[in-house]
């Protein structure tokens, strides 16, 4: 059941294991493994503790100083009560000796008791301190990240946006977390060292040398099952079920969820399954699929474990055998005090430990989060503002493609999105660009929307290259509707105002927007009208408890209720939004990809009527895929096929030439007179 594997012919860079139903992948890390010991010792990157630490800082000077204080106390706080205890059981001891009540000790343990007590007071208010402060610090470092990040994402293009998103979901809360950590570290080895400190004290003013020997003894029980035990927690690994029997199981039982019901149902599959899930069951036999952790710590003989609990009673063991020896130099005062700390001096010892192999990993996510917040934008910014000086007063752009090429970034198609294509658009031109699915029209409108660059070739946007421009300027001047429409988590209005935020609050002009794009009839039929929101982010959750009270759950779905749209009526808004953005004077080039799939033939109809009114000397590109109006209006028609341009010209130059874009025509001119001729 349990057996290792090292790969002798290559070297890897995991070990393998294989346990019960598992085969354990576990990496092997730098850093420093004690040979034939457990314990690997990870290094910590230094300079992003550095780092964390000094923007924690820079959040909140007093703050940070009050944590530090907090901390130093919390440290200096055990070893103290200790000493204290240690008085207290001092003059008890003797008071109980000299049993009178006018002992010379009495002084001395009223005061002992006021420290005692001074000493407890102080800390529970330390850490009432502690905890309202690190609610409030905690909070700030987040927020700080949390729009660090907000900026970074939103400024980021595209295709840096899904590298990052491969590389790592970055964790705001990462930095407190990790500095936090490294408080509690220092806090605990500060307090480690104190205690030794105490417990040196203690003993030589009883038994001589007995110090170190104590000290040593406390710590064998955390040292040796650290060194000698397997555990899987502390590793970085992969668990994978490979057992088939398990997989089988897990997949047929699978087989009961609601996604499934149709079919199983339908195809009268429930008695085949549970024959298939009981052979399979018995097919793994005793194999356990418990918990890998639960397996990988177990050990092949009962001695270790036998032989650390016996480990635990050393301190005590020891102080029998003074007992035995030096019975003179012992006192009850020094057991009592000797045995908490050394209860305590085992805590802290263990805590450092723990946080000592944690923060490596505490550091990681922070690491990832700077790492995020460097990224570069692959598409790179220009110097030249747009419009330039020499950008002709025309309200539309013009805009010349020439020998494009582009493959998307990590594709695995063997042909590239777009191949050699070139094409010429003067100031304010109505374009329509045509042709079957995954011909290249979208990928068009992304080049010239710079979402991508291009992998060779150039666009030249009023007679510069459009990389030579400043981004922000471009799309200012640009305004995209496209096909993968998306409502903001806020209100309608706001939806619609955001297309030209300087009027996001005009509500006149965003009643008038929705009108255009006919969606004003539905959303004044909400309750709320255009302060709807209609994908809010409710962060609401019930409780593990929770699930089994029915009260709490009508509660729930009530919170949660959606006003939803249909997919038409979503087309609608966006469009709104569209509109909304046309207000801007700025705005010289539109681009509209394909926004009217869900529409009616009316809506479309008035949807594109609309916009190309809307036009006003402004550049325009339509993609559709169809012929109607739009295509006999059109100054320039673009038809595409497999990623090039196999004709350009207007709806009767093309028609007159009979190729693809009459072949294109025609297929949709016949299917609807088919229709006409059946209905
Ligand atoms: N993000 C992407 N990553 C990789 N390949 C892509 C990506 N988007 C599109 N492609 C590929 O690029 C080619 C052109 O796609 P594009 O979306 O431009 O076609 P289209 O003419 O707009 O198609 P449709 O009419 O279906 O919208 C297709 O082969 C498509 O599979």
């Amino acid at each position: 059941m349990y057996w290792k594997h090292r790969n002798a012919k290559k070297p890897s860079p995991f070990t393998e294991v294989k346990l019960g139903v598992w085969r354990i992948l576990i990496a092997q890390e730098p850093g420093l493994a004690l040979p034939g010991l457990n314990w690997n010792i990870l290094p910590v990157n230094a300079s992003v503790l550095r780092r964390a630490f000094s923007d924690v800082y820079a959040i909140s000077a007093p703050l940070f100083c009050c944590l530090v204080l907090i901390n130093v106390w919390m440290a200096i706080e055990t070893p103290l009560s200790l000493y204290f205890s240690s008085q207290l059981l001092f003059y008890i001891e003797h008071r109980i000796a000299d049993g009178t009540a006018s002992s010379s000790h009495t002084t001395g343990l009223y005061w002992a008791t006021a420290a005692r007590i001074a000493c407890s007071i102080l800390t529970g208010l330390a850490r009432w301190i502690d905890q309202r402060l690190t609610i409030i610090y905690e909070a700030r470092v987040k927020y700080h990240f949390q729009e660090r990040l907000l900026e970074a994402n939103l400024k980021r293009d595209l295709p840096t946006s899904q590298e990052a998103k491969a590389i790592s979901s970055p964790n705001p809360s990462a930095v407190f977390d990790c500095v936090q950590h490294a408080f509690e570290l220092a806090k605990s080895s500060l307090s480690f060292g104190l205690q030794l400190k105490l417990i040196h004290q203690v003993l030589s003013s009883g038994v001589k040398n007995a110090g170190p020997v104590f000290v040593a003894l406390c710590l064998v029980p955390l040292l040796v099952p650290k060194m000698l035990q397997s555990r899987l927690w502390s590793k970085s690994y992969i668990i994978q079920a490979i057992n088939p029997h398990y997989v089988r199981k897990t997949a047929l039982n699978k087989l009961a969820d609601d996604d499934y019901k149709q079919e199983v149902m339908g195809g009268d599959l429930s008695e085949y399954i549970v024959k298939e899930y009981r052979d399979a069951r018995n097919s793994l036999g005793n194999t356990p699929d418990t918990s890998p952790h639960q397996l990988y710590g177990l050990s092949k003989t009962a001695l270790p474990a036998m032989g650390l609990s016996v480990c635990t009673d050393l301190p005590l063991i020891y102080f029998a055998g003074l007992a035995i020896i030096r019975p003179a130099q012992l006192s009850l005062m020094h057991i009592a005090v000797l045995e908490q700390t050394s209860v305590m001096l085992r805590h802290t010892f263990s805590t450092i430990v723990w946080m000592s192999e944690f923060l490596p990993r505490q550091v990681a996510p922070v690491e990832a989060l700077y790492r995020i917040l460097a990224i570069e934008n692959q598409v790179k910014d220009g110097e030249t503002p747009y419009p330039a000086e020499d950008t002709p007063s025309e309200a539309g752009m013009s805009i010349d493609v020439r020998n494009l090429s582009f493959t998307y970034p990590g594709s695995k198609s063997t042909r590239d999105a777009l191949t050699d294509i070139s094409f010429s658009i003067k100031s304010g031109q109505l374009v329509v660009i045509v042709g079957a699915n995954g011909s290249g029209k979208s990928t068009v409108i992304k080049l010239l929307n710079r979402t991508y660059d291009p992998t060779s070739g150039d666009i030249i946007v009023d007679k510069h290259p459009i990389s030579s421009y400043r981004i922000a300027d471009l799309r200012r001047a640009t305004a995209n509707l496209a096909q993968d429409h998306h409502l903001f988590p806020v209100s309608i209005a706001e939806n619609i105002g955001l297309g030209h935020p300087a009027m996001v609050g005009d509500s006149e002009r965003v009643v008038e927007c929705a009108k255009l794009a006919g969606a004003h009839g539905f959303v004044e039929k909400f309750e709320e009208g255009y302060k709807t929101v209609l994908e809010p982010d409710s962060d609401t959750h019930l409780s593990f408890g929770g699930e089994d009270n029915e009260d709490l759950k009508k509660e729930l779905k009530k919170i949660e209720r959606k006003i939803d749209v249909s997919g038409g009526e979503r087309q609608r808004l966006v469009a709104s939004r569209t509109f909304m953005r046309l207000i801007s004077k700025d705005i010289k080039f539109v681009t509209v990809d394909e926004p009217s799939s869900a529409l009616d033939p009316q809506g479309e109809y008035d949807l594109f009527e609309r916009l190309r009114q809307a036009r006003q000397g402004r550049t325009m590109i339509f993609v559709t895929h169809r012929f109607g109006h739009l295509t006999k209006y059109a100054d320039l028609i673009i038809c595409m096929k497999d990623g090039t341009v196999v004709e350009t010209g207007t709806h009767s130059d093309l028609i007159g030439r009979n190729g693809e874009y009459a072949h294109l025509y025609n297929v949709q001119a016949k299917a609807f007179a088919a229709e006409s001729i059946v209905n």
